[in-house]
């Protein structure tokens, strides 16, 4: 998917960049290449395979999202080199957004991008998702995740962060229809109900994916999230 068969893309969902947003997009891509050379943020530095894998893989289930105008508020667990959080902070500007990632490096990175691509009102934090609900319990109208954990384990680091009321939406691949049958308890005892699945086959028959669409009825028990040992090791069931 070319830079311009992107922009066409995102016409089809009513959207049109500016500019500015497709430059923000482009530097994000150069500074993603560049520090890939010191670092290591991605297997995917071709800039079609960029704007197709990473770019328009992290907008669609955001593009496909109908409340997303009415949310205010946007936490990305797991954010590594910054999918979906970053190309959906571009297109949706009016969203406040943390960015939380247990390895300081690529929050270095994270924060370096938001400061070049000229970003308001959105920080990446050194933390583990885990730690960071002590101080930013039922905070943000949307928490997502992109390839972090299984969902029965994602859905303890993420829940907690959502205002009830708000959504926790966990991007997948294939494994995500099998993920939720393991995860029906845990989304319900941490207060989340499924309110859409979408499949999506990407263009170029680049993968299936599975976008898991919750929202929350009820705030989630103190107890939780439990340290991360017991998080991995005794999954909700
Ligand atoms: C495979 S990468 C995926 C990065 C990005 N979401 C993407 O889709 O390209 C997983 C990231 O999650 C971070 N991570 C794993 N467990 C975490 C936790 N409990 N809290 C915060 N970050 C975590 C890792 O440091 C890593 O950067």
């Amino acid at each position: 998917m070319t830079p311009q068969q992107f922009y066409e893309a995102l016409k089809e969902f009513g959207i049109e960049l500016t500019e500015e947003q497709k430059w923000q997009l482009h530097r994000y891509f150069e500074l993603l290449v560049e520090w890939n050379e010191k670092m290591n943020l991605t297997g995917i530095t071709e800039v079609n395979e960029v704007y197709l894998k990473h770019f328009y893989d992290s907008l669609l289930a955001f593009l496909m999202f109908k409340d997303i105008h009415k949310c205010e508020s946007l936490c990305d667990v797991g954010s590594g080199a910054g999918f979906p959080a970053l190309p959906v902070k571009i297109v949706y500007p009016h969203l406040k957004m943390d960015l939380v990632d247990s390895l300081g490096k690529r929050v270095n990175f994270l924060n370096h991008v938001i400061a070049e691509t000229k970003l308001q009102n959105i920080k990446a934090y050194h933390s583990r998702a885990e730690e960071y609900a002590d101080k930013h319990r039922e905070s943000f109208d949307i928490v997502t995740a992109r390839a972090v954990a299984r969902l029965n384990v994602l859905s303890e680091l993420c829940v907690p962060l959502v205002k009830e009321g708000g959504f926790f939406i966990a991007l997948k691949g294939q494994t995500g229809d099998e993920e939720l049958k393991e995860s029906k308890k845990a989304l319900e005892t941490f207060g989340v109900e499924i309110i859409e699945v979408k499949h999506i086959e990407l263009p170029e028959e680049a993968g299936t994916r599975t976008n898991i669409y919750t929202k929350k009825y009820k705030k989630t028990p103190n107890k939780y999230p439990r340290a991360y040992g017991q998080i991995k090791n005794k999954p909700i069931k």
